[in-house]
């Protein structure tokens, strides 16, 4: 039998916040909750520490300054209240009460419970440890003590629940600005965060779970990122029509395969008809390129720009950096169909102003796909620029180019020309391998082929794709050794799955 773990895809979409728009309700709705906000926050740590830790086990709260260890506090006050096992470990310096957390730590003290000085000071190992130290006010790297406390949570085997947002992890960027927990589950709060689902937000926050606290977020401006599910794309995801002909999908024009990279031009037309372009014809660099793949005998190859009959373009896998390569940027870019740029023909557009100009000016904004290093050399700046705040970087980008921005990584971004935004929270480390980048970009130009509006394209390829991985991973293929070519059949199967159970829907 080989080993099937469940595959899961996330279904619904959600808005994600930022720090200024979380802060916006909280001025808002803190003063007019009751029971208060973080007495209903506390009471939902408490719910979830119970629905995973068996009765007798202890529960060790570690607990900060703020707001986020006053949630830490209720949660510890009520498990007790409900016979559990709970201390808090936190250190306070200065007596002043005072705020809404102070009080949380006096009524939790006065209820009985216990507080101590460290991790030493506990007799029994912890069933569960929950991380109330820093939330969304995290202001600089996390020092001493809580750090040693940290280092001391994360080796043990105890159930890991972080407040909020993993103490570290900056809520905003996904970014670790030092130590930094690493949950089983993170209880989040209002809405949302960004930073739990990019960069090194997926590997520290473990399962995400949203609280709205009771407050209808509705009532509220909920920014422009959402995170990608399914749904979103329920509209377009319709079986074919009976009456139809390989017309009705598109004709994609791959551009790139120069000498020694024809690899990548081949993936990205075989991608492109494996989900349903109608036809795909390569245009390869490479003067010696087979007119026909054996393998792919579907693919029109060879190394010339049809005159007519093309709808969408997708220029880069492989194209190399020689001058015929700018010369066909050069042609290319202007043309007033749909396009997806992607690999050297980005590296290209990032020297070059006329390119750049010729983008900013199509008629129909086009999708670039860039990774980190890409997207830092569009910028103008280093890697570690771009991943400080991915969003940013995506919104500068398409700002900039007047283009939808796919910046690929860890929970990609996706970024439209208007400062929209939306974070895909499919895909696994193993598409981190050569050749995934070419698929993606097949991908996109196959939906724009069969008329996907552009930005729903951008989105819907991403999502795709890392869907696909996540499948193959779920059924033992891969995370290691996992291959590109292998995740276009696998998005084959989901692109028809998912189309026939909107059949079954209607
Ligand atoms: N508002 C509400 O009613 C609601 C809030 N909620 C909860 O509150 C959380 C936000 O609370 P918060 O704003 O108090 O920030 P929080 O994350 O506790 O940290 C700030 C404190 O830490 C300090 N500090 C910062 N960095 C530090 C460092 N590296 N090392 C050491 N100290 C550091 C900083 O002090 P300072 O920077 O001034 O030294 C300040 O004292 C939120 O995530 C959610 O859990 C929910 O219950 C919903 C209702
Ligand atoms: N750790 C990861 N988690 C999720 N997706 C990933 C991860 N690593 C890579 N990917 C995805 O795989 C693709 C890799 O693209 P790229 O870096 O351009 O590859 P290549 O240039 O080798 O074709 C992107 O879509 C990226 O988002
Ligand atoms: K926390």
């Amino acid at each position: 039998m080989p080993f099937v773990s469940s595959f899961t895809v996330p279904l619904s979409s959600r808005p994600l916040l930022r720090l200024q728009e979380i802060r916006a309700i909280e001025a808002v709705e803190v003063p007019l909750a009751d029971p208060p906000l973080m007495e209903r926050a506390g009471a939902a740590i408490a719910r979830a520490v119970i629905a995973h830790v068996p009765p007798g086990g202890l529960v060790c709260v570690l607990c900060g300054p703020g707001n986020n260890g006053g949630d830490g506090f209720v949660a510890a006050r009520r498990l007790l209240a409900l016979g559990r096992r709970a201390v808090v470990i936190g250190r306070f310096d200065g007596g002043g009460s005072g705020g809404e957390a102070a009080a949380a730590r006096e009524a939790f003290v006065a209820s009985g419970g216990v507080m101590l000085a460290g991790p030493d000071a506990l007799e029994t190992p912890p069933a569960a440890i929950v991380d109330a130290l820093f939330g969304i006010g995290l202001a600089r790297p996390i020092g001493e003590p809580h750090a040693s406390w940290i280092e001391w949570g994360l080796a043990q085997t105890a159930f890991k629940l972080a407040v909020d947002v993993p103490s570290g992890l900056d809520a905003d960027t996904g970014r670790c600005t030092g130590p930094c927990f690493t949950a089983d589950l993170t209880s989040t709060f209002l809405a949302d965060k960004p930073g739990l689902h990019t960069l090194d937000g997926p590997d520290r926050a473990g399962k995400v779970v949203v609280d709205s606290l009771g407050i209808d977020p509705r009532r509220h401006d909920l920014g422009l990122g959402r995170l990608l599910g399914l749904d979103a794309f329920a509209d377009h995801l319709q079986p074919r029509r009976k009456n139809t002909h390989k017309g009705s999908f598109g004709h994609v024009l791959v551009v790139g395969g120069a000498p020694r990279m024809s690899g990548a031009a081949f993936l990205a037309g075989h991608a492109a008809l494996a989900t349903g372009a109608g036809k795909v014809t390569l245009c390869a660099l490479d003067p010696n390129i087979l007119s026909f793949s054996p393998v792919h005998p579907e693919l029109m190859v060879g190394n010339a720009i049809p005159e007519r009959g093309v709808d969408v373009l997708v220029v880069g896998p492989g194209l190399g950096a020689s001058d015929p390569a700018r010369a066909l940027l050069a042609r290319l870019l202007p043309s007033p169909l749909p396009l997806v740029l992607d690999a050297d023909g980005l590296n290209r557009l990032a020297v070059d102003a006329e390119l750049q100009e010729s983008l900013r000016s199509r008629p129909i904004p086009a999708i670039l796909t860039p990774h980190p290093m890409e997207a830092a050399r569009l910028l103008g700046t280093e890697v570690a620029a771009v991943q400080n705040d991915r969003i940013a970087a995506a919104q500068e980008l398409a700002r900039r180019y007047r283009a939808h921005v796919v910046l690929k990584g860890c929970g990609s971004i996706v970024a439209d020309p208007d400062g929209t935004w939306a974070i895909n929270p499919t895909g696994n480390p193993g598409m981190a391998s050569a050749g995934m980048g070419d698929v993606l970009s097949g991908l996109l130009g196959s939906l724009l082929a069969q008329g996907w509006p552009v930005p729903l394209a951008a989105r819907f390829g991403t999502f795709l794709h890392g869907a696909a991985a996540d499948r193959l991973v779920a059924e033992g293929i891969g995370p290691i050794g996992l291959r590109a070519s292998e995740t276009v059949a696998a998005a084959r199967q989901l692109v028809n799955e998912w189309s026939e159970r909107n059949r079954k829907a209607l």
